[in-house]
């Protein structure tokens, strides 16, 4: 883990219970997340880790609880909102646009961004072309980082899964998001990819400074990179802490030994 300047909490879920039904999808669910860190939240299948990004990020509205970003507290925010207030998210099934290249792909991300109008744009003259070159430039940027330089103009479906996901993170981070939700960055990659994700987590955190809220169902891959981790079980928190601490918390290791994971 890199040791770096955490700052004061920047996001603060305030016991959240979600239902569908009668399914209980989150009970009481409370956590904070600090600027600058890497905070995952993992948990076996259906704990409730993306109900809980949903919850954060606008797509579901808790029956009760509270959300506070930045100190500004929220009982429900449509995901434009949150976009705007600067929370981006990677998707677990990827939302890219497979026939668009990977720089349109990404410059898609710096949409809420643009600021000249749709004539002048269309027509890309005067200050609406110089205000695409800045994005463009800013996209460039992104995709050196992301090390995707040799497929910038390809189509993101004729790319393999890894860096497709890749390409997802670039979308986000497109956005200059203060806080960026991470629907299960390494699912479904072998372990070279997910070993390169993990290295481009880091590098994000660090480089672009972003606070980080990372949900996984593996717990091995995000213990090395995280600060803090909650840990959900059938949508109930059984552990929060650092990792050394929630890896020997005696209701972690019961929950993921009844489980394949
Ligand atoms: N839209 C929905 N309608 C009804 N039930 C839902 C819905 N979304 C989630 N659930 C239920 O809520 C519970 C938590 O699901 P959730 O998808 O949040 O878990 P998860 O930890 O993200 O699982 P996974 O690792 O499999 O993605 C599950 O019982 C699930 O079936």
């Amino acid at each position: 883990m890199n040791h770096k300047k955490i700052g004061d909490v920047v996001l603060d879920v305030n016991h959240i219970s979600l239902r569908f039904g009668g399914v209980n999808a989150l009970t009481d669910i409370s956590f904070d997340v600090r600027e600058h860190e890497i905070r995952s939240i993992i948990g076996p299948n259906g704990a409730g880790k993306s109900s809980m990004l949903n919850c954060i990020n606008g797509v579901y509205t808790p029956q009760e609880g509270s959300i506070t970003f930045r100190g500004q507290t929220f009982k429900h925010m449509n995901s434009r909102q949150v976009a705007e207030m600067g929370i981006a998210r990677t998707f677990q099934n990827l939302a890219l646009f497979k026939g668009m290249s990977v720089i349109d792909n990404i410059m898609t991300g710096r949409n809420m961004k643009v600021k000249s109008g749709l004539l002048l744009q269309a027509l890309r003259i005067g200050p609406a072309q110089r205000e695409e070159e800045r994005h463009r430039e800013f996209v460039e940027h992104i995709i050196d980082f992301l090390e995707i330089q040799a497929h910038r103009k390809t189509p993101v479906g004729q790319l393999p899964y890894g860096l497709q996901k890749r390409v997802d993170l670039g979308r986000a981070l497109a956005m200059e998001p203060q806080v960026l939700l991470l629907d299960e960055p390494m699912a479904g990659m072998n372990v070279e990819e997910k070993q390169d994700m993990c290295r481009f987590i880091l590098d994000v955190n660090d480089e672009f400074g972003s606070t980080i809220v990372l949900i996984e169902h593996d717990m091995g891959v995000v213990m090395d990179i995280s600060d803090r981790v909650v840990v959900l079980d059938y949508g109930k928190k059984i552990g929060d802490g650092e990792p050394e601490a929630v890896r020997n918390n005696k209701d972690v290791i019961a929950a993921y030994l009844g489980t394949s994971h």
